[in-house]
């Protein structure tokens, strides 16, 4: 059975973060284990508390688990603040991490900040260049080189000035463009584009946890990163069609078991 960590916060919801990427994993026939950055009290409307967990705390449970367990994979999700991101890279270089997917997660569907506004430049200088594979959405495309994002081309360009930032690929992705969910992924050498015809629905808290889930689950069990990406883009596809509503707000994606 291939091993998977996510580093992530906690969605008291269930639609986001660890939970989202336990289900994930667990859905592609791995087994998940989780370090958690921040514990956040979130429904479907919002976020409405958010206590980050003290940094020797995240530095221990990466510890305990690379100590003990041989992890095929790791997801990073929410990392809200400077010292919290230093840990994580830190660690991630003294196990000598593989398959690092980092998920640059920066605002709720709902609207709210889940990183403080000086961690971006953390995030840049030691996250990225740790990466094999980094995942920003526009939004975050756009925060993290400081332009304008709306085309197909502009993401393209992205892709290749993210990679020049030190991930060894990055993936942008097109949920929130017009027309078509496209992707874009540059891998250093050349583009892939994962084209989906756009699903009408509301229900989409959680869809960027979850596809970095199943990339890094993919991952674990030995596909190269294009088939990775390509498997998860099948799976976070289906759990969108499968989503629902739950509450008064946004609702999550739905999960289902693709035992391998
Ligand atoms: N309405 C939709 N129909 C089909 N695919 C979607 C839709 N919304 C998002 N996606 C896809 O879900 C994945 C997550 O993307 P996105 O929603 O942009 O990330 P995030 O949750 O980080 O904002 C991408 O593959 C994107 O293309
Ligand atoms: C703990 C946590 N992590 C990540 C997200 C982002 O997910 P989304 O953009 O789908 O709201 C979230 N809402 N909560």
């Amino acid at each position: 059975m291939r091993k998977v960590l996510t580093i992530a916060g906690s969605d008291s919801c269930g639609g986001a973060g660890i939970q989202a990427d336990l289900k994930t994993f667990a859905a592609l026939g791995t087994y998940g284990m989780s370090v958690i950055t921040a514990v956040t009290a979130q429904n479907t409307q919002g976020v409405f508390a958010v206590q980050e967990i003290a940094p020797e705390m995240v530095a221990k449970q990466i510890s305990c688990l690379y100590e003990d367990i041989v992890i095929d994979a790791v997801k990073i999700g929410m990392v809200s603040k400077t010292e919290i991101i230093k840990t994580i890279a830190r660690k991630l270089k003294e196990y000598q991490a593989k398959n690092i997917v980092v998920d640059p997660v920066m605002i709720s569907k709902s609207g709210y900040d889940l990183m403080h506004p000086e961690a971006k430049e953390e995030l840049i200088r030691t996250l990225l260049p740790v990466a094999d594979v980094v995942t920003p959405n526009l939004y975050e495309a756009q925060v993290i080189l400081e332009r304008e994002i709306t085309t197909v081309e502009d993401m393209e360009k992205a892709a290749r000035d993210i990679v020049a930032l030190g991930p060894k690929s990055a993936l942008v992705k097109g949920g929130h463009l017009r027309g078509n969910a496209v992707d874009v992924l540059y891998d250093g050498e050349s583009f892939t584009y994962y084209d989906q015809e756009r699903i009408a629905t509301t229900n989409t808290h959680g869809t960027g946890c979850t596809y970095s889930s199943a990339i890094a689950a993919h991952l674990a069990r030995g596909l190269s990163l294009k088939e990775a990406v390509q498997g998860a883009k099948e799976y976070i596809t289906g759990a969108i069609l499968n989503s629902f509503s739950i509450g008064k707000g946004v609702g999550p994606t739905h999960h289902f078991y693709k035992y391998y």
